[in-house]
């Protein structure tokens, strides 16, 4: 007889490969995983053993010593209904609870916990109603009518009001406080005062003083409490403590974390696999093949969408596919923290063999710590060597059982759907052995698969639930963005209400579209999923601009010192050719350490909007000599944040940039252009010499301005203003679309169309 694999006797058996694998070391038996081979009498030998070990235990009527986990759970859910009795009280003073599920294994010292804790309640509650009497539980019945019955007995006894009031309180008080549950757990902040805790535990503080009266410790009702205090308490009131620990609601990838970690109602997920391989060896062939040979009869009417994720039903069993566009998009998800694929399906054309992107491949799945399960496709074509496939892929560790590895391999034709249950076999089985669990009574948490903005919908993206249950209308951050979930729709075009772990869905009801691999956080309330959503896209916002920030001669030598740049790149516009040569020569002299001039471009005339473009792309600083920029050129440098440095002495220029690379500029002073004058008129006068009439066109001119005459772009003259004037009046600032006449001091060679600039020097701040 053959020899048979663990996995399939493991199957016969009833039993997970891996328990099996177990009994098959206690037998003294080498084996490794499921896919190691028995012979026949091994074989035996198990059946033997493991029916022997069920039969006992069924007459013992225990557990299998190494029984499922799942089933012990179950085993707990029979349990339940013995305790439910005991518990009755309990559910009904904890009418949350009452609807939930038993509790797991791991929960029951605390339900032994609560139930001495109920125990105690229920003497307390007796002697209460030993107090109140039946009219105690009247009084109940009416608070629970609440204001109602309130305002019907004011109006009955509107005479008796007073006397009725007084019974109220009288008899009300006490008794009101508590018959009303406990919490389930105390959840404090350390500093709290009686006050504080008397609203969560709904006692009075008095009673809370009282109790830690009894237990020594003696505060008044305003102090604030410590953690030892407050858990003492808690303890005293038979219920857990747990500090509240303030957190930053933006950071949803900490609160992910968590959703992610936790451990408790876990229960069996699908696994979620991602179909990766060289061009043309069948990746997408093979995916369509399962969808469409896989798909439940009542899922066919449906309208297929392609949501970039969809399930595959096989054996009473689910499995998420997704389908990632390349090896590229799969490593950006993951670099954006989005770890969303459990296996990795490498497809190997077997008449191609290993090819660049099959390396590659594997290197991003064993980067992700995916296991990877080879399935070596086109095996029905006459040239495919299976054999060629497997040897070439022991190189990267790659190594099938049959010769000594742990790598399922499975050889198949995804045209012809040949030995594709076969594959859906090895990745349900590979599932089990990761044991992939997640808890679905918790908030959902997950990753964006894929996202668009559709004209109608607005924006939509595809998510896939990693934790947690996610229900229609549920408050969620996704990446930056936040919203409600409005609609959600499975792979089949189908409306659902809610999702579980494993399940791609395509949501609507989003701010704006987030990206791929962004993961996704649900919230309890609305505003605080609001206010983290809008954190994280202002701090998203903030690390744009950063990122696009270019270099200044201001934050040169913070930039060099981060290792950011080694050279400064600049262009030089000038006046006359004979600048541009000096200043380019003297530019690229300076030698600071670390660090270099490269003039990326240089030529006379003015800044011109395609050097502040140059300077965009290259991070260039823009050095103007005698030259202005265009109106144009200068919105744009202002808009992209590029900085355009203007002299007019050539060793100012050569200063400034050698105190930058050096970490000395210490910028005092920056000029701010505050307006233009266009000069229409010249009058000649012999006594003031030269007098310029002419329109304010932007901003304004002070008396006080300094000035700047630029001709054609290039600056001819700087200095003083002499006088400005309004018809005949001296006027101390004239605004734009307004004339004025206005002289330079010293000088007196104007002439029509020139532009006057006014300015000012402004201090600038020190970073
Ligand atoms: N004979 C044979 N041809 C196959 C098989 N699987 C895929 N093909 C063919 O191989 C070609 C490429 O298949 P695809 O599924 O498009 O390959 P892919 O890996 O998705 O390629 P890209 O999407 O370009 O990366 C198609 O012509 C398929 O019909 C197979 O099992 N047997």
């Amino acid at each position: 007889m053959a020899k048979e694999r663990i996995y399939e006797l493991a199957k016969e058996l009833k039993m997970p490969s891996k328990n099996l694998v177990k009994v098959a070391n206690q037998q003294g038996m080498e084996i490794k995983s499921h896919m190691s081979s028995v012979t026949p009498a091994q074989a035996a030998k198990l059946r033997e053993v493991v029916k022997n070990e069920n039969g006992g235990q069924k007459k013992a009527n225990t557990k299998p010593a190494n029984h499922h986990k799942n089933h012990q759970a179950k085993d707990d859910h029979k349990k339940a209904p013995s305790n439910k009795h005991q518990n009755k009280r309990d559910h009904e003073s904890h009418p949350k609870k009452a609807n939930k599920p038993a509790r797991h294994e791991n929960e029951r010292p605390r339900e032994e916990h609560q139930n001495r804790h109920n125990e105690k309640r229920h003497n307390e509650s007796r002697r209460n109603q030993n107090n109140g009497g039946r009219f105690g539980g009247s009084l109940n019945n009416n608070d629970r009518h609440g204001k109602r019955f309130n305002k019907k007995n004011k109006k009955r006894n509107k005479r008796n009001k007073g006397n009725n009031r007084l019974r109220e309180v009288n008899h009300k008080q006490p008794t009101q406080r508590k018959d009303k549950p406990l919490p389930e757990v105390l959840e404090y902040t350390e500093g709290m005062n009686a006050q504080d805790l008397g609203k969560i535990l709904h006692r009075s503080p008095a009673e809370i003083i009282k109790k830690l009266f009894m237990l020594g410790v003696m505060i008044n009702q305003n102090q604030s409490l410590d953690k030892d205090t407050i858990e003492l308490l808690a303890t005293d009131y038979g219920i857990d403590a747990k500090e509240k620990v303030e957190v930053d609601v933006s950071d949803i990838d900490k609160m992910f974390e968590d959703e992610q970690n936790n451990t408790k109602h876990l229960v069996k997920r699908t696994p979620v696999v991602t179909v990766m391989g060289h061009v043309d060896h069948g990746k997408t062939t093979l995916l369509d093949k399962l969808r469409h040979s896989h798909v439940t009869e009542h899922e066919a009417g449906g309208i297929t969408q392609e949501i970039g994720a969809y399930q595959v039903h096989y054996n009473d069993n689910l499995i998420t596919f997704l389908d990632t566009p390349g090896h590229a998009a799969f490593t950006e998800m993951r670099a954006r923290g989005a770890n969303i694929t459990d296996i990795t399906v490498l497809v190997v054309a077997a008449d191609d063999g290993v090819m660049p992107q099959t390396v590659e491949a594997i290197h991003h799945a064993q980067a992700a710590k995916t296991p990877i399960i080879v399935a070596v496709n086109k095996i029905d074509k006459p040239g495919a060597n299976p054999d060629k496939v497997t040897e070439e892929l022991a190189k990267y560790n790659l190594i099938p059982e049959d010769w000594g590895g742990d790598t399922i391999f499975v050889k198949i034709s995804a045209k012809f759907g040949k030995n594709l249950d076969e594959l859906l076999d090895m990745i349900l089985l590979q599932a089990e052995m990761m044991e992939l669990k997640a808890n679905l009574d918790q908030n959902a948490a997950g990753s964006v698969v894929e996202a668009r903005l559709d004209q109608g919908k607005g924006p939509v993206a595809t998510v896939l639930v990693q934790q947690g249950t996610l229900h229609v209308g549920d408050p969620i951050v996704v990446g930056n963005t936040f919203g409600r979930v409005r609609t959600m729709t499975n792979e089949n075009g189908r409306r659902i209400k809610t999702a579980t772990p494993s399940t791609p869905v395509e949501i609507t009801g989003l701010n704006e579209v987030p990206e791929a691999g962004d993961r996704f956080v649900v919230f309890d309330d609305e505003k605080t999923a609001r206010a983290a959503g809008e954190a994280r896209a202002k701090r998203a916002q903030d690390k744009e601009r950063q990122k696009t920030s270019h270099v200044t001669l201001d934050n040169l030598f913070a930039t060099m010192k981060k290792g950011k740049m080694k050279t400064l790149p600049l262009i030089i516009k000038a006046d006359v050719q004979g600048s541009v040569e000096a200043l380019s020569q003297s530019l690229q002299k300076i030698k600071v350490d670390g660090v270099r001039v490269d003039i990326i471009h240089q030529a006379v005339g003015a800044i011109s909007q395609s050097d502040v473009t140059l300077a965009e792309a290259s991070n260039a600083v823009i050095i103007g000599f005698n030259v202005r920029p265009t109106p144009v050129a200068k919105s744009l440098a202002d808009s992209s944040n590029i900085d355009i440095r203007l002299h007019r002495v050539i060793y100012n220029a050569i200063e400034e940039v050698e105190d930058a690379m050096k970490g000395m500029l210490e910028p005092v002073y920056k000029e701010e252009t505050i307006g233009e004058v266009e000069v229409r008129q010249i009058y000649k006068a012999s006594k003031v010499g030269t007098i310029a009439g002419g329109m304010v066109t932007s901003g304004k001119i002070t008396r006080d301005s300094k000035v700047r005459l630029v001709r054609d772009g290039v600056v001819v003259y700087e200095g003083e203003l002499g006088s400005l004037k309004r018809f005949k009046d001296d006027v101390k600032e004239v605004k734009a679309g307004f004339e004025c006449g206005l002289t330079i001091a010293n000088y007196n060679d104007i002439k029509e169309k020139d532009v006057i600039e006014a300015y000012q020097m402004k201090e600038v701040p020190v970073k």
